[in-house]
């Protein structure tokens, strides 16, 4: 099954037409996948990814001001007039519990958007990898990993999380016809294994951010598989897939 598997390695890595009728695993491990699925966890409504300002904008215009969170960053930091930051901790069940929470992120809201012509399109991280790995054991159209990245740059923690998802479907055993993104995510995750908080504190993100995210949001994220739930984009709002209609 691994051989109908693609990693692509940033959201600026592919064109519209490689995604055409597959089913899509959005991977931003730091931090807007982990936030989706802890905020759903906690009992949001759904969430909204919007790729800019404007955008959050318009949706929230739409709604009960009552019923809904506005979240996100600009390179790590709360937007102004904005609730909350991308935090996952920040999501807790006492702020989200019955709210949509539209989310904007450097990185990973704006990969969902790019990702638009895909026939399904999840939300993987380490905290949901296990609920990841199951879906795609049944899931019969072919599948893209696709790693959100840093502005159209690689991240380690996105390939590092979608070799841990590919070693998982093989059992640790890849096929030699496997995909090139696919071996260069297993290898990596091969080598990372037994380490994955460590190698990810002394990634890029970790540098950059530091003093400005948490070590306490990045352990958060470290955590595999705390989380069962399976983020699904469905119409524009991501819900996790048992209460969505498909
Ligand atoms: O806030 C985050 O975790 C990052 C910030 S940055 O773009 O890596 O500076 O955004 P995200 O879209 O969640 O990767």
């Amino acid at each position: 099954m691994t051989d109908a598997l693609d990693v692509f390695v940033s959201a600026h890595s592919f064109r519209e037409k490689d995604l055409r009728d597959k089913t899509v695993v959005m991977i931003d491990v730091l931090r807007a996948s982990s936030t989706m699925v802890t905020a759903l966890h906690h009992g949001a409504k759904g969430v909204i990814p919007v790729g800019n300002m404007d955008e959050a904008g318009k949706i929230s215009r739409n709604l009960d001001s009552e019923s809904f969170l506005m979240s996100g960053e600009k390179n790590g930091v709360k937007i102004d007039g904005y609730d909350l930051t991308n935090s996952p901790l920040e999501h807790a069940a006492d702020v989200v519990t019955g709210k949509t929470v539209i989310l904007n992120t450097t990185n990973g809201t704006k990969a969902i958007d790019r990702a638009d012509h895909a026939d399904k399109i999840l939300v993987g991280s380490f905290l949901n990898l296990d609920a990841v790995v199951k879906h795609l054991q049944d899931e019969k159209n072919e599948i893209v990993l696709v790693c959100a990245g840093w502005r159209g740059r690689l991240s380690f923690e996105d390939l590092l999380c979608a070799g841990n998802i590919i070693y998982e479907l093989c059992s640790g055993n890849l096929s030699n016809t496997a995909a090139d993104g696919a071996k260069v995510a297993f290898g990596l995750y091969e080598k990372f294994a037994d380490d994955i908080e460590n190698s990810i504190m002394s990634s890029n993100y970790a540098e950059r951010l530091e003093g400005i995210v948490s070590k306490d949001d990045i352990s958060y994220c470290c955590q595999r598989n705390e989380l069962q739930n399976l983020p699904a984009l469905n119409k524009g709002i991501i819900t996790s897939l048992d209460d969505t209609a498909n």
